[in-house]
């Protein structure tokens, strides 16, 4: 049983409705409670009947944050192509400003959050695929259940304007009662059949990888990220839960993020973090070089040594590696990096990884991180600025929000977010799948093509597709 206690909201909106009057702006009123432990995945169901297409889902690799984001208080958006992470941080700045916190602890990723995220490249011209998602897009949500270090708390968030009045707290009441009654009774949907999965242009993909060796041999650049796509049909509608449950259960050391906007769900299993930060604590990750995993312990430990001398993908790595170490030391005062790259091991896939970690200088936010630091060349490529153009021009796939920046921020600035990889598409009945990889100038088709297989797969096992 989720007890929603009486706390002073009621004054909190009374307070809020007086000051968008005085301010003429809407204000946002933020309260947060502590409730009994209840099941992540519950309160995601729970939100389906009123709040299909306004739901998120957040958990990180150590399960120190996880978010379920219930309806849309405010939405923030930009369309700004140059200029648009700061464009975000202004609104979600300003909107922080005037905000009313009812509150008696302060843990981190309770009361305000933005959860949402920023497509790949806001100039690639975008197809129908992701129309229900802008470039840019954060919600507020109404409702935020969080669950940090195994504490639970509820957020409610109200956008009060001038024209409201408490009537707004009867509302709120009876809407939060209804989504938490008989929360433990949920049952999931079940997932439905797979009856098709179609591969995007294979020969053009492969076609593609080979253009873009005979432009690196010749050229100044040294590494494009190319991506490719799975179209998947399924009988009937795909529910989400069903779909997050399998995540959860087979990416343990993942992010697992789930974004619904305008009936569609961008959903995914990353390993890669982009950026954390705490306070002055900035955390950020290079992950660039794939190898399989063994089906023995003896195979496995084969593979993964194989990866760790492996001079191709050393180089690749070490692309990663000098970029993100260039810019952390743009806001931070103190960079450390391990001079060697260790293996990260997910169920399907193994990784050259080398973890960051940096002292943020006081005035450095995280927006301006996620700006210095995406795309890193792990899904872009060096240099940098042609690398995106050659991806623009030549990679035949609307990447939208995939191998882009998704997480969240709380009022205070403090936040993460990962790179939207071993992600799909929902869409009613169909899904899309994306994966891609590093090409060098020593890359080789076929193998490119079967480490992108290999990619598909987090989300593929997901939907219960063959791996
Ligand atoms: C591009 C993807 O993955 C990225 C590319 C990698 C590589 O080329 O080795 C490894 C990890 C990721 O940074 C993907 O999964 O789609």
């Amino acid at each position: 049983m989720v007890t929603i206690q009486n706390t002073e909201l009621k004054e909190g909106i009374i307070e809020a409705i007086e000051k968008a009057r005085k301010l003429s702006m809407p204000v946002l009123v933020s309260e947060v409670q502590r409730i009994h432990p209840v099941q992540p995945l519950s309160v995601f169901a729970a939100g389906r009947d009123q709040f299909v297409g306004e739901r998120f889902f957040w958990k990180d690799p150590s399960d120190e944050v996880v978010m379920i984001g219930i309806g849309i208080c405010k939405e923030i958006q930009s369309d700004q192509a140059s200029g648009r992470f700061f464009h975000v941080e202004k609104q979600w700045q300003e909107l922080m400003s005037h905000s009313i916190m009812l509150m008696e602890e302060k843990p981190t990723a309770t009361g305000p959050i933005m959860l949402g995220g920023f497509s790949f490249d806001p100039l690639k011209e975008k197809t129908d695929l992701w129309a229900q998602f802008p470039h840019s897009l954060f919600h507020i949500p109404k409702y935020l259940v969080s669950v940090i270090k195994g504490e639970y708390y509820l957020t409610t968030n109200l956008l009060c304007s001038a024209e409201d009045d408490d009537s707004m707290y009867e509302l709120a009441e009876q809407e939060r009662k209804s989504l938490f009654n008989g929360i433990e009774k949920q049952e999931l949907p079940q997932l439905t059949n797979l009856s098709q999965v179609n591969e995007v242009y294979p020969e053009n993909w492969k076609k593609r990888v080979s253009e873009v060796v005979e432009l690196l041999k010749a050229g100044t650049m040294k590494k494009v990220v190319l991506a490719r796509e799975l179209r998947l049909q399924f009988e009937e509608q795909i529910p989400v839960e069903p779909v997050i449950m399998n995540l959860l259960e087979e990416q343990r050391d993942s992010f697992i993020f789930a974004f619904e906007s305008r009936g569609d769900c961008f959903i995914g299993a990353s390993p890669e973090r982009l950026v954390k930060k705490v306070k002055n604590n900035v955390y950020s990750t290079c992950l660039a070089g794939s190898i399989a995993r063994g089906k023995t312990i003896k195979e496995d430990e084969l593979l993964g040594n194989e990866l760790l001398c492996d001079e191709k993908n050393l180089n690749e790595h070490q692309f990663v590696v000098e970029m993100i170490k260039e810019a952390m030391e743009k806001v931070c005062h103190e960079v450390r990096i391990p001079s060697h790259p260790q293996l990260l091991k997910n169920k399907h896939i193994q990784h050259l990884y080398t973890p960051v970690v940096g002292i943020a200088d006081e005035e450095s936010s995280l927006l301006q991180l996620v700006n210095l630091l995406h795309p890193t060349p792990a899904l872009g490529g060096v240099p940098r600025k042609e690398a995106i153009e050659s991806i623009r021009l030549m990679e035949d796939l609307d990447r939208g929000m995939y191998a882009a920046p998704i997480g969240w921020i709380d009022f205070e600035g403090n936040g993460e977010f990962a790179v939207a990889i071993r992600s799909g598409l929902l869409q009613g009945n169909e899904a899309s799948l994306f994966a891609g990889c590093g090409i060098v100038k020593d890359s080789n088709v076929d193998s490119e093509y079967q480490e992108t297989n290999i990619k598909f797969r987090p989300m593929l096992s997901a939907l219960r597709g063959k791996e």
